[in-house]
């Protein structure tokens, strides 16, 4: 065990091994990781929620934290983007066992997609059974304002264009199938719990439902980028969550997927305007008690 850990830091770099094939850890480091970790900490959740920019502060609801840095665990990508705390805390949120990360790690940090995406096959291996993604998108539908919250039903996975998809290299069938299928990967009955909560809450004028994208980052779409995706029917774009739904969905977890608008995108070329993350997180700033209400009702409503 002692000696399967030393290995696990010491692939920690990459999930590219030396042969230059792609050799993502395997199950029984996962497992290996899983365990020390739980050895650490008393809760056993089956919650698991990624925090995207600025949206850490959903980590203020949960008690009786037990608080985990991310450089403190073999082979998790350390985060190192202003906004993205790098915790992980597990504890109670609405009378359930959760897990929270405060903040992930992107593609654009240079971690392998299989590398981003570890901390969602350790979340199954404690015991996690359903994944609330969060994220921070620029707006591409024309009728989203910056500050609605939009639920996802679909993604566009622009990087598997390019082959960047974290299902690549060898298939553990303890994870998944080789072939598992993309389509209705965002929970039907969570995204009508979701609509349902944000009309209790009354942010219906605020919550949307709709498709999001991730480009590889960490520049910004270009004009013709952005009008691009709005043709193909895409409502919002950002730079992250897609490897790790794709993940959840290959183990059997259940996902509901929620964008902040934080920035209108670009559809002019001669726009004085530019996207920034400065705007981004104070954009997150300003909706951060909403989305935590809201988190914080869906998971109350969901049975597990
Ligand atoms: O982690 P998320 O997807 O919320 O972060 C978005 C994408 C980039 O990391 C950053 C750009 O402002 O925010
Ligand atoms: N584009 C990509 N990622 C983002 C954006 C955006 O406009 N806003 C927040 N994350």
């Amino acid at each position: 065990m002692r000696s399967l850990k030393r290995e696990i830091l010491a692939s920690g770099l990459s999930a590219l091994k030396g042969n230059g094939n792609i050799e993502p850890h395997t199950y029984e480091e996962v497992e290996t990781i899983a365990n020390d970790i739980l050895e650490k900490v008393k809760c056993r959740p089956q919650f698991g929620i990624i925090c995207g920019s600025g949206l850490g502060g959903l980590g203020d609801l949960v008690s009786n934290k037990e608080i985990i840095p991310y450089a403190d665990i073999p082979g998790f990508p350390v985060s190192t983007v202003p906004g993205h705390a790098g915790k992980l805390i597990f504890g109670d949120l609405e009378g359930k066992k959760v897990v929270l990360m405060q903040g992930r790690a992107h593609l654009y940090e240079g971690y392998a997609v299989q590398r981003i995406t570890l901390p969602v096959r350790v979340m199954k291996l404690m015991g996690v059974s359903v994944l609330i993604v969060t994220n921070a998108a620029g707006g591409i539908n024309p009728e989203y304002s910056v500050g609605d919250i939009m639920i996802i039903k679909d993604h566009f996975n622009v990087p598997g264009f390019a082959a960047v998809n974290p299902l690549i290299g060898p298939n553990d069938e303890r994870f998944g199938p080789r072939f598992p299928a993309a389509s209705g990967a965002y929970d039907k009955e969570f995204r009508e719990l979701a609509k349902q909560k944000a009309k209790e809450l009354g942010y219906d004028a605020f919550v949307r439902e709709g498709v999001y994208t991730c480009l590889g980052g960490p520049s910004y779409e270009t004009v013709t980028e952005c009008r691009f995706l709005r043709l193909v029917g895409v409502d919002s774009t950002g730079m992250s969550t897609i490897p790790e739904v794709l993940v959840a969905r290959h183990c059997g977890m259940r996902v509901l997927g929620l964008s902040l608008i934080t920035n209108k995108c670009i559809v002019e070329h001669d726009s004085k305007a530019f996207a920034n993350h400065e705007e981004v997180l104070e954009t997150a700033r300003m909706r951060t008690n909403h989305l935590q209400a809201l988190a914080a009702a869906i998971v109350k409503a969901i049975k597990i």
